[in-house]
């Protein structure tokens, strides 16, 4: 697992770290990590052109600290002062000492630069970049030097992924100490690049981590795998109610993430039994009502239901087994009646639909998703996926939920899943794994990691996002490519108990 620590966390472990260091120890294990980084961009560090962009604060002193070191090995370093009167003296005494110097001409030595360290702000930052820094952001940009960002980019707000005004857009970013939740979410994300942590050492043992994201190895120890025990209903049977006499598809899609997410059966009901029979004649099918259809572990309600979702909505509500909304079953969904139910519930709008349950602007939920999907989490009692780019899974909130969990970001996922249909797929992928057994968010965020794998891989290129070289996917293309993801987390082939050697 990966998690990420706000600021204040932050500052309270570097505090507690300092004051059994030599002064000025921490800063120095920052600047050599970030040195090390950006001479292993350079590739030759001698003889080459690189300028740092120095803020007030301590960023600023890490980006001279580091500075000296490369000019110390022959790099011609200049350092921007964006304030020459407040300046960590330290570090400017260090980088002089070492060869750099303070470039007179800012835009001038930007336009020259191979590599540029941006040191204007971390976690000290607020709102977007002040005035005077914004020609620089926009001259490092242009410049086409590689742009590091020391411990974030300036102007992205550490604690949320904001970005409220200019930031610099970084090549690469140095972290210290622990990832921060920035790092991890869109929109602050795509100014961020590749991510390096440097271990600085910080103790954040009894802290709770703001913002986690699962790993391979988590996403591999909470799939469901079949025993000899297993037979269909212990694998988890899903209750699937979705698609209308418009929109079928929807049905056939959340019933293809249901089955490719692992269900041992997949009751179907609603009016697209038709077309999801044609497509997958091991669905078992019901006219309805829901709870008329047999003995289900988890439900899943709302895709491509149309207008006319209110009564099949209210028959899974009342139900004691875990109940996935989504889609135009959110629509008419009352807080009050998620926070009555006993069992677990899971909404999954995107940000559209997120907006409407929390009356504000599609952009505003866009801009501060964390901030969103924490608020609809409280204000239903339940767990939240909020999709979109770095989808998001907040765990219950709201009066009787004293502690505040972490909420999980999605680290896999490409941009070519923004297509009609893929999130009914998601939807059933993560009913499949509540049948099973999973907890709400684990159900989710597990949901979302394999549905994001699977998208790359149906996309396919080279590109670690799985844009670069990637070709567009239809919503059926990522159900089939789930099984892929699936094999590609667990990694390798398990031989079940008592298979000899060499057979398969
Ligand atoms: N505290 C520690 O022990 C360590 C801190 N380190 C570094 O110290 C940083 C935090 O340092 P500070 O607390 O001094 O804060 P920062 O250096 O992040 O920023 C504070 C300064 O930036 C200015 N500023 C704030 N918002 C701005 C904006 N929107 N546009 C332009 N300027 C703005 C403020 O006037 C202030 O002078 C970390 O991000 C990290 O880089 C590292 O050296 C590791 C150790
Ligand atoms: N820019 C993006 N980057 C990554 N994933 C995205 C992006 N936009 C949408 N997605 C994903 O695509 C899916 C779209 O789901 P949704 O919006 O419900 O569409 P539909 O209702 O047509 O199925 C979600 O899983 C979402 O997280
Ligand atoms: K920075």
């Amino acid at each position: 697992m990966r998690a990420a620590y706000g600021v204040e966390t932050v500052r309270t472990a570097e505090r507690e770290l300092m004051a059994r260091l030599p002064e000025g120890a921490l800063m120095q294990r920052a600047a050599a990590g970030l040195a090390a980084v950006c001479a292993g961009l350079l590739g030759r560090v001698y003889g080459s052109r690189v300028v740092l962009l120095v803020g007030s604060g301590d960023n600023g002193g890490d980006a001279l600290y580091a500075g000296a070191r490369l000019a110390r090995r022959g790099a011609g370093v200049s350092a921007v002062l964006l304030d020459a009167g407040r300046v960590h003296a330290g570090g400017l005494a260090a980088l002089r000492a070492a060869g750099g110097r303070v470039a007179g001409d800012a835009l001038g030595v930007l336009a020259r630069a191979e590599l540029v360290v941006d040191g204007i702000t971390g976690i000290g930052g607020r709102g977007g970049l002040r005035d005077a820094a914004v020609p620089l952001a926009r001259a490092a940009r242009d410049s086409g030097a590689v742009v590091v960002a020391v411990d974030l980019p300036s102007g992205v707000e550490a604690d949320s992924g904001e970005v409220r005004g200019e930031c610099v857009r970084a090549d690469a970013t140095v972290t210290f100490g622990t990832y921060k939740p920035g790092l991890l979410i869109d929109p602050a994300r795509e100014y961020v690049g590749a991510v390096r942590l440097v271990e600085l050492g910080l103790d954040l043992g009894t802290a709770e981590a703001d913002v986690e994201a699962l790993q391979h190895a988590d996403v591999a120890a909470l799939l469901p795998v079949p025993g000899a025990e297993s037979d269909k209903y212990r694998r988890g049977v899903v209750g699937v109610v979705a698609g209308s006499e418009r929109y079928p598809g929807a049905a056939v899609l959340a019933v293809a993430g249901a089955l490719r997410g692992g269900a041992g059966a997949v009751r179907y009901v609603g009016h697209g039994a038709d077309a999801v029979i044609a497509r997958f004649p091991e669905a078992l099918v019901h006219a309805g009502p829901p709870s008329k259809a047999g003995r289900v572990q988890a439900w899943v309600v709302g895709p491509g239901l149309g207008e006319d979702a209110d009564g099949a909505l209210e028959d899974v509500l009342a139900s004691d087994v875990p109940v996935l909304v989504d889609a135009d079953g959110l629509r008419p969904l009352a807080p009050e009646r998620v926070r009555g139910r006993d069992a677990p519930t899971l909404l999954t709008p995107h940000a559209g639909e997120a907006a409407a349950l929390l009356g504000v602007s599609r952009e505003e939920v866009e801009a501060g998703r964390l901030v969103a999907v924490r608020e609809l989490a409280a204000l239903y009692g339940a767990t939240v996926l909020l999709k979109g780019s770095t989808t998001l899974v907040a765990p219950p909130g709201g009066a009787g939920f004293a502690v505040r969990r972490p909420v999980r970001v999605n680290p896999t996922g490409t941009p070519w899943l923004a297509t009609a249909g893929s999130g009914d797929v998601l939807s059933g992928l993560a009913g499949a794994l509540l049948a099973a057994g999973l907890g709400a968010m684990d159900a989710g965020s597990v949901a979302a990691y394999l549905h994001g794998l699977a998208g790359r891989l149906a996309a396919g290129g080279q590109g670690g996002d799985g844009v670069l070289g990637g070709a567009p996917v239809g919503a059926h293309d990522v159900a089939d490519a789930v099984p892929g993801a699936w094999r590609g987390v667990v990694g390798r082939w398990r031989a079940a108990p008592g298979t000899p050697f060499g057979t398969a």
